[in-house]
């Protein structure tokens, strides 16, 4: 791994002092009720969150390491019909021989792992963390400022399959993270119970949104049917006016 002026860093992502204080304070051993939050959206979709999944120091470096070596591109892209500058920085690696991913219209170059040693200690890492799991392609997401962003949306492609797990680590500034359920259009959502509506209320136990503020250093995993019912999104903060760097890893089948 290359040689990284981790203070400098640091010292330019200074909303995430703050951070660098909690976690010094942590004992050296934690339960794990305090580093993995289960969280179950109801309906067959599930997220999971590890605050402190990686080492606080360590994710300091892979941060360094990301923002130096990777080479980061920001394209134009297709919303809603329309051509616009992605709102963040990306870059995409994949094992050889996979599908070609397209998102927003756009098809990125897929770099190979061997390119950049850090990214397969830290899937080893995921996957360990994961049991089962085995991630072949990566998204990685540099958002400079409070004003670069990722809007509501879900991780559906085809080639993900129908119940994607995506493992989602986050670097540098604390940001917040939002899901909300999409529309139901099936039946499911609907009221053909013939019950006044007060008391349905009751058995809706799951709420409708969900919003985490990622850590450095922390992991997010979405599976089961997340990214067929919810949308996600990372918007604009104005006060988190320094670098975040995003890393998801997915499998594509
Ligand atoms: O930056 C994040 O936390 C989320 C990124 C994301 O949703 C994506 O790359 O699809
Ligand atoms: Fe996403």
């Amino acid at each position: 791994m290359a040689t990284v002026t981790k203070l400098n860093l640091k010292a330019e992502t200074g909303d995430c002092h703050r951070l660098e204080a909690e976690q010094s304070e942590a004992p050296a051993e934690i339960s794990d009720s305090r580093t993995k939050r289960v969280v179950e959206l109801g309906n067959g979709c599930e997220v999971i969150y590890m605050p402190r999944f990686l080492n606080y120091d360590q994710s300091w470096d892979y941060l360094e390491y990301l923002n130096r070596n990777i080479p980061w591109n920001r394209p134009t892209i297709r919303v809603f019909g329309r051509s616009c500058v992605q709102p963040r920085d990306s870059c995409y690696v994949a094992s050889e021989g996979l599908p070609q991913l397209v998102y927003s219209g756009y098809q990125p170059h897929a770099y190979s792992w061997d390119e950049f040693p850090p990214l397969k200690d830290i899937l080893d890492a995921v996957h360990k963390a994961l049991p089962g799991s085995r991630f072949n392609s990566l998204l990685l997401n540099r958002y400079k400022g409070g004003d670069d962003y990722v809007g509501w949306h879900a991780d559906d492609e085809k080639l993900y399959g129908p119940t994607p797990e995506i493992a989602s680590l986050s670097f540098g500034c604390e940001r917040e993270f939002l899901l909300k359920k999409k529309p139901d259009k099936t039946s499911r959502g609907k009221n053909t119970s013939g019950e006044p509506p007060r008391k349905r209320l009751k058995k809706d136990a799951f709420p409708d949104k969900h919003s985490f503020v990622l850590k450095h250093g922390s992991l997010l995993v979405m599976r089961g049917y997340t990214q067929r019912d919810w949308l996600h999104s990372v918007p604009k903060r104005v006060k988190a006016d320094s670098l975040r760097i995003n890393l998801t890893f997915r499998l594509v089948l």
